[in-house]
């Protein structure tokens, strides 16, 4: 049964999980009874085909919203839809709809080759013989795993079993894909690729995607939209670049004049440094350089010019600081 294009694939509303935890505290006898909220006031639909990156420091509640989007964990308020159903009650059919990956984690088996690996899931999940094929082929060479198939997950390094791992959660077509922190650990032309490659699960079948990372990178690579989690409850949904804008963080315009001059005095930007006839200028991130880059060009002899993108890290860094 394919989703209701009419609604959104993930639809969150006021979710809430609170664990009850027994802590034990210094000078009393036994534990102390507390709740802690996870995650709470939670709002949030994401439509199919959508690349979603749901960001947020250690502790903030990402893990238990996935759990409760997977039907691992039932929330203690609040309601939460994925592909129409309820995940906590309806988990089997779900498993069917979805694929999930941990980057430091594996459901592969770890004494089997990778290609028996495969073979169980054709029979857990009932693929199609042709469809599993067919499956198994587009990705094994996306993916380039062909020389890896018969050897045992145990003896894969860290980037062909994470490769090994995506393929596992594809085999089904899931409609969505979730991915917590899949370039864990990986080097940099591993990260490309993977990159690469979800971008093309994403173009040509229109898997919908929620990513969990800590690697900003991933996100500037795959995501137009960005849920940021801080203290269990989104602070921010919306475009990267609007997250820059939200940050208050700036752009940066390198001049590098003929000669060396004063401090460069144009509307709309400020001289933040000078170095010799190097000059750099900082304007809002979400405001055009166009106006600015005219006006220096207008008014000095300029031998060069470039643009520095704001450091995404530093903007949430900002976020977090005012959300606490
Ligand atoms: N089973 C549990 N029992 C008690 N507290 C829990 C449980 N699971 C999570 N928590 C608490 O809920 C809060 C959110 O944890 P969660 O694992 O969802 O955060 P996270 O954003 O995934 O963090 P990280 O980036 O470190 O993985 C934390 O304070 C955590 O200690």
């Amino acid at each position: 049964m394919a989703a209701d294009p009419s609604q959104p694939l993930i639809d969150v509303r006021d979710l809430e999980r609170t664990f009850d935890v027994r802590r034990r505290v210094e000078g009393r006898r036994g534990r102390l009874r507390e709740s802690v909220r996870a995650v709470h006031d939670l709002t949030f639909s994401v439509d199919a085909g959508e690349m979603v990156g749901y960001i947020g420091p250690n502790g903030a509640g990402k893990s238990t919203t996935i759990k409760m989007l997977t039907g691992i964990l039932v929330p203690t308020g609040g309601r939460v839809s994925v592909a129409g159903l309820d995940p906590s009650r309806d988990r089997v059919p779900l498993a069917r709809r979805i694929g999930v990956v941990f980057g430091q984690r594996s459901t592969l088996w770890w004494d089997l080759p990778l290609r028996d690996s495969f073979d169980l899931l054709q029979k857990m999940y009932r693929i199609a013989p042709a469809r599993y094929r067919e499956n198994l082929d587009r990705f094994v060479d996306l993916l380039d795993l062909g020389a890896q198939l018969d050897t045992p997950v145990r003896q894969l390094s860290l980037g062909q079993r994470m490769r090994g791992d995506i393929t596992a959660a594809l085999l089904h077509d899931p409609e969505v894909l979730y991915l917590d922190e899949p370039t864990i650990g990986l080097d940099v032309v591993s990260k490309g690729r993977l990159r690469e490659f979800l971008r093309a699960l994403n173009a040509e079948r229109g898997t919908t995607l929620l990513l969990t990372t800590h690697d900003l990178q991933d996100i500037e690579a795959l995501c137009d939209r960005v849920i940021v989690i801080d203290h269990g409850t989104s602070v921010y949904d919306g475009s990267l670049a609007g997250l820059h804008a939200e940050g208050g963080s700036s752009r940066t315009l390198v001049v590098d004049l003929v000669d060396e001059a004063p401090p460069i005095v144009v509307p709309g930007a400020s001289v933040r440094r000078v170095e010799g006839p190097r000059q750099w200028l900082s304007f809002p991130a979400d405001a055009s350089a166009a106006p600015v880059v005219a006006a220096v060009a207008a008014a000095y002899d300029v031998a060069d010019l470039s643009i520095q993108e704001p450091d995404i890290e530093d903007v949430i860094r900002e976020l977090y600081s005012r959300g606490g």
